[in-house]
């Protein structure tokens, strides 16, 4: 018999998601009260030389929503949408929730799996692209938990990371229809000529080089596949938005939440600087579209729903806000299909592929030396990894 056929008939007796037997929902964590707030930062500056004063700044945002982060309550309620997808869908696989920087804990999350059987894990991390901080950091989060659970004689599951889903349509979909409803929000004598804006946390222009398999690569701040990436889903937005509304909004890639010492390159230009420049040139009203995020988390709620918008208003230039996925029912779908492909190759069979854009299917394994760390650490779900 052919492995294809084996494989098939293991599909129909173990469900489409063998072999899996569980999804991870991976994350940032954030806190959930005011007493939260200072230990939440020193877990996420830990060692990444973020000076005292942007500390204390940020701090400040948090406190100015009650020490509460929006993300929490996010990944709940996308939690609830993805078990509700996958209960339509007759997807029978447990989903579980972890983060890196707060409660509930990837550690005592995957120690929890462990005990409940779980041996072969799914992984979405909330971060659709490329970079050190939104896909290798994650993967040696996921060592870290390992690495504990080997300590405390516990049999380590295995842990494979779905592929990055910045081109994904079930993700970009919910934003083609934000940013379609956000320029019907703008004042009618505005609206056409509108700009758009997308926007993604800025990182060093370092980790941005170095971002993505080493041959994506570059020097000289061009980028790496991080900016490539969010470039090609942008384009895939703007030019989709313009079929709908029957104008070409112009638009261009900006950042946001910079921070790290003032003399380290980081990626340019900010939103606000960007807001001021498109005043200064005449544009009549502004959408940004948070394209580098994936929920209404802090760096949206404050850094543009209350700073950029905030500038805006002192511009007297109009300005709107698209949505992010959050738990959009079409992301919920596009994680089943994620986890239905992946588990469809790991069983050896051929997966259809599903991406638009010009850059096409994201890797499934990152290779040694993708998004590399300033100071090389264990990392697992890739072909680096020491764990299985
Ligand atoms: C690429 C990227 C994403 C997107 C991908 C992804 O989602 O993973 C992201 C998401 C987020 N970042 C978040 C919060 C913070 N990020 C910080 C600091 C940093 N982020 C960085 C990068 C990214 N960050 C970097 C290079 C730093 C410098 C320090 C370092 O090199 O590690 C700091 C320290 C203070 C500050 O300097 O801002 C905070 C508090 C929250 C939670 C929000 C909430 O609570 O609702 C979320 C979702
Ligand atoms: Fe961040």
């Amino acid at each position: 018999m052919s492995d294809q056929l084996r494989a098939a008939a293991r599909s129909r007796a173990e469900g489409p998601a063998a072999p899996y037997d569980a999804l991870l929902l991976l994350s940032f964590g954030g806190p959930e009260g005011p007493e939260d707030v200072v230990p939440f930062l020193e877990n996420v500056t830990r060692g990444r030389g973020i000076p005292r004063e942007r500390l204390e700044e940020v701090g400040q945002h948090y406190f100015g929503f009650g020490g509460v982060s929006p993300i929490n309550a996010q990944n709940r309620a996308l939690l609830d949408a993805l078990r509700k997808d996958f209960a339509e869908h007759g997807l029978d696989l447990p989903v579980y929730w972890g983060n890196r920087n707060w409660a509930p804990y990837l550690t005592d999350v995957m120690r929890e799996m462990a005990a409940d059987g779980r041996r072969r894990i799914a992984v979405l991390a909330t971060s659709a692209y490329a970079s050190y901080s939104g896909c290798r950091q994650y993967r040696e989060n996921l060592a870290d938990a390992l690495a504990a659970l080997v300590e405390e004689g516990v049999e380590p599951p295995r842990v494979d990371k779905l592929r990055h889903y910045f081109n994904h349509p079930g993700f970009l979909d919910p934003m083609i229809e934000g940013v379609v409803a956000a320029l019907g929000g703008l004042p009618e004598d505005v609206r056409d000529g509108a700009h758009l804006a997308f926007t993604t946390h800025s990182i060093p222009t370092a980790a941005a080089d170095t971002s993505g398999p080493v041959e994506d690569h570059t020097g000289g701040g061009e980028g790496g596949a991080y900016v490539k990436q969010h470039l090609d889903a942008a384009r895939v937005i703007a030019d989709e938005v313009a079929v709908r509304t029957g104008l070409a909004h112009p638009w261009q890639l900006v950042y946001q939440s910079r921070s790290g010492a003032p003399h380290i390159p980081w990626l340019e230009p900010d939103i606000c600087d960007h807001l001021e420049a498109l005043h200064a040139e005449g544009a009549p009203a502004v959408v940004m579209v948070p394209i580098g995020f994936v929920s209404d988390h802090m760096e949206v709620l404050y850094d543009l729903d209350t700073e950029a918008t905030a500038k805006a208003a002192e511009l007297g230039l109009p300005v709107a806000r698209s949505a992010t996925v959050g738990a959009d029912p079409a992301f919920a779908g596009a994680v089943r299909e994620l986890v239905l492909e992946r588990a469809a190759k790991e069983r050896g069979e051929a997966a259809e592929e599903c991406w638009v854009g010009t850059l096409g299917q994201s890797h499934d394994l990152c290779a040694a030396g993708c998004c590399p760390g300033r100071t090389p650490r264990p990392a697992a779900a890739g072909a680096d990894s020491p764990y299985a």
